[in-house]
């Protein structure tokens, strides 16, 4: 099979689709894959990871189109296949014969016993395309691609935004860049963009909107450090930490790094930086060093004061924490099928760990920024209510004014929750 046809990107999809259908991360299993196959051409990678996430992406629905057709379930291998299949059809419908030939050719690699069955599965959805259409409409996982417990907790937290919030969770995510203000600026590097052929236009800050995702090899000063990929409500977390030079400061959560970065970009602060992975961990210093910056990077759980803390107290701490991450799905599809509603409940009990832990090294007078990418009340606003009720001393700007606080995902940026605690001095 021509490793650049549709049907050996679809066989390797299936693979990767599979693996999240047994409960895998995708991101973690593309990236293996990657290292299986360091020859592939940036088009055949492109290629593998569109369908992997487009298809999980619209996961509720090629699964409801898919229950109409299958009387028993296929091995997961072949569902997978028939998903992407089905997505496809759905996108490029004008090249349908093609789909369905290469579709079954992908399955013949492996499991040549299903071929009559994927090819008779497909020429039905096909021929019932436009009643399948209408008949998605009534089921609300396939008419929103969530799952519905997600659904619902959005319809009560966002009574009037819920169906704008899940309509941005299924497009495709915005590609964004942030300009290290140490060694150039925002109108400068749009200049170089354009001489670049890249349509860019600036966003808030140091951010800048790139019309049309392109390799960051592409990005003129990428490997010097002029600038990195970040989206644009990532970088409020820097621009509402109030930074300025000489303080202290921790970053409690702090990997892959990219707020990391930021910080250290915006002024010149004495930074640690810690992370519970020790892997990646590894990928906060390597960021660091790609873009000339310096931090004290540890490996601990920020919770266990006694494991990394000598004593002295943050002017500032960004606590970036563990949450569902329901305001990054387009990045991340699969979570919308790894997660479950009782998961909630768990981060927030987490994040509740982590700020109690880290208001005691806050010192008085400084500043704490919580900040999550979730879309959910639990991990946002409830969290901080609580707090505030945990720990009355604490100051928090505009607790009642929500719309200050919270970042809906749409075309410019991704879902983010930020709330600043002060400690009275
Ligand atoms: C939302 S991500 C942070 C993203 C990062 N701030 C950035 O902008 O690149 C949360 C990180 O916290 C780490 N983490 C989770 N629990 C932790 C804990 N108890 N102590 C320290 N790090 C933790 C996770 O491994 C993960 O890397």
């Amino acid at each position: 099979m021509a490793e650049d046809s549709l049907a050996y990107a679809f066989h390797k999809a299936a693979i990767l689709v599979s693996a999240v259908l047994s409960g895998e991360n995708l991101t973690d299993r593309y990236e293996r894959m990657l290292r299986e196959h360091p020859d592939w051409p940036d088009s055949t990678r492109g290629a593998v990871r569109d369908l992997c996430w487009s298809t999980l992406r619209a996961y509720g629905r090629g699964d409801g189109v898919l229950r109409t057709f299958l009387h028993k379930p296929p091995p997961v291998e072949v569902h997978a296949l028939l998903l992407l299949a089905v997505q496809r059809l759905e996108a490029r419908p004008e090249q349908a014969h093609t789909i369905v030939d290469q579709a079954v050719e992908a399955v013949a690699v492996d499991m040549p016993g299903f071929k009559g069955m994927v090819n008779g599965v497909l020429r039905n959805v096909l021929r019932e395309a436009s009643s399948l259409a209408a008949r998605c409409q009534d089921e609300p996982e396939a008419r929103y691609a969530h799952p519905a417990w997600w659904i619902a907790r959005l319809k009560r937290d966002l009574p009037d935004r819920w169906e704008a919030v899940l309509a941005a969770g299924n497009l495709h995510p915005p590609m964004s860049l942030r300009v290290n203000r140490r060694k150039t600026t925002v109108e400068a590097m749009l200049d170089r963009l354009g001489q670049a052929g890249i349509d860019a236009r600036p966003l808030t800050g140091d951010a800048i909107r790139i019309e049309r995702a392109v390799a960051v090899s592409r990005i003129p000063g990428f490997e010097e450090g002029w600038v990195s990929v970040q989206d644009a409500g990532a970088q409020q977390a820097a621009q509402r930490l109030n930074l300025q030079d000489g303080l202290r400061v921790l970053d409690a959560c702090a990997a892959p790094g990219g707020k990391t970065a930021h910080i250290l970009e915006t002024a010149d602060v004495e930074l640690t930086a810690l992370e519970l992975d020790p892997q990646r961990a590894q990928r906060v210093t390597s960021n660091l060093q790609r873009l000339g910056l310096s931090a004290q990077v540890k490996v601990a759980d920020c919770r266990q004061l006694s494991a990394w803390w000598d004593g002295k107290p943050f002017d500032r701490i960004l606590a970036d924490v563990p949450c569902s991450a329901s305001g990054v799905v387009r990045r991340h599809p699969d979570i919308k099928w790894l997660r479950r509603n009782e998961d909630i409940s768990g981060f927030a009990r987490q994040q509740a760990e982590i700020l109690d832990a880290l208001w005691q090294t806050l010192a008085p007078g400084g500043t704490m920024l919580y900040a999550s990418c979730s879309v959910f009340d639990e991990e946002n606003i409830e969290q901080i209510k609580r707090f505030r009720r945990r720990h009355p001393e604490a100051i928090v700007p505009n607790p009642d004014a929500e719309e200050l606080l919270r970042l809906l995902p749409d075309a410019d940026h991704d879902g983010f929750f930020y709330a600043q605690l002060h400690k009275p001095g």
